[in-house]
C-alpha cells in the first residue's frame, strides 16, 4: 500500500538530516513541507515564536498536546535546560511511531517522553503515573475543540501554578474560538496574541500565549 505522508516525511529526514543535529531535522522538515507536501507542523514562522516563548519560560517540565511527526517536540526539546523534560501526547499510533523516530534522529530521546492516548484520559494521570507536580509550559496543538476542555481539566487537576505559560497553536486557522474567548475573558489568565501565518502558507494564523495567574 502507498506510504503515508508522515512516513514519507520520516524517510526524507533520514536521507537529508544529520543524525543528532536537531536544527538540521527542523530545517529538513520545513524544506520538505514547503517544497513537496504540506503537513500540519507548527512550521518555521510560528516555530520561531514558539522558540522565543520556550526560551523565556525555560521550563523544567513542559507538556505538548498533539505530537504529530514530532517537529514541535524537537523545537521545544532542543531548547530545554539540562535535566528538563518534555512530555508529548499523541492520539494516533501511526503518528506516534513516526514521531519517536524523528525525535530519536534529532538525538533528543532522553528529554522527550511520548505518551500515546487521548489528552482527556492522560492529563488526570500526569501526577500519579508520571510524577508531575505542576507544569511550567504547555503547548496546545491537538484537536482544536479540546483546547478549552483540556485547559479546564489541567486547572481541575491542579497542574497549573502561578506563572504557568500556555501557548496555543491555530487560534485563527483552523481556529479555537471558545478557548480564545475563555483565556481572554478569564481573570485567571493574562493573554497575548502573536499574529503569524498558517504553516507554509500565506493564510492568517497565530499563537495565543496565556499566563495562568493562580
Ligand atoms: O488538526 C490539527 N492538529 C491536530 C491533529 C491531531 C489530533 C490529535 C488529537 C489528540 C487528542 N488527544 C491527545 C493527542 C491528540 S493529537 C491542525 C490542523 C491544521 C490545518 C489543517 C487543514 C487546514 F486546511 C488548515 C489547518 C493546522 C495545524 O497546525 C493543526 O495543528
Ligand atoms: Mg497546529
Amino acid at each position: 500500500t502507498r506510504s503515508t505522508r508522515p512516513q514519507r516525511l520520516l524517510t526524507h529526514v533520514k536521507q537529508r538530516a544529520r543524525r543528532g543535529d536537531a536544527q538540521s531535522v527542523i530545517t529538513t522538515i520545513d524544506d520538505y513541507c514547503r517544497a513537496r507536501e504540506w503537513a500540519m507542523n507548527v512550521g518555521d514562522e510560528k516555530g520561531s515564536i514558539l522558540d522565543q516563548v520556550v526560551c523565556e519560560v525555560s521550563p523544567d517540565v513542559a507538556l505538548e498536546l498533539g505530537t504529530y511527526c514530532g517537529y514541535s517536540s524537537v523545537r521545544i526539546a532542543r531548547l530545554l535546560p539540562p535535566g528538563a523534560r518534555l512530555l508529548t501526547v499523541e492520539f494516533n499510533h501511526d503518528y506516534a511511531t513516526i514521531a519517536r523516530e524523528v525525535i530519536d534522529w534529532a538525538g533528543l530521546q532522553d528529554r522527550v517522553q511520548l505518551l500515546e492516548g487521548a489528552s482527556g484520559d492522560l492529563i488526570p494521570q500526569l501526577r500519579q503515573k508520571h510524577g508531575i507536580e505542576t507544569l511550567d509550559f504547555i503547548f496546545l496543538d491537538h484537536w482544536k475543540d479540546r483546547y478549552l476542555p483540556d485547559t479546564r481539566l489541567l486547572e481541575d487537576c491542579s497542574l497549573l501554578r502561578r506563572g504557568t505559560v500556555l501557548l496555543a497553536d491555530n487560534v485563527i486557522c483552523p481556529g479555537t474560538p471558545d478557548y480564545l474567548e475563555y483565556v481572554r475573558s478569564s481573570p485567571r489568565y493574562q493573554s497575548q496574541y502573536f499574529s503569524s501565518h498558517l504553516e507554509y502558507t500565506r493564510a492568517e494564523d497565530g499563537l495565543e500565549k496565556s499566563v495562568f495567574l493562580g
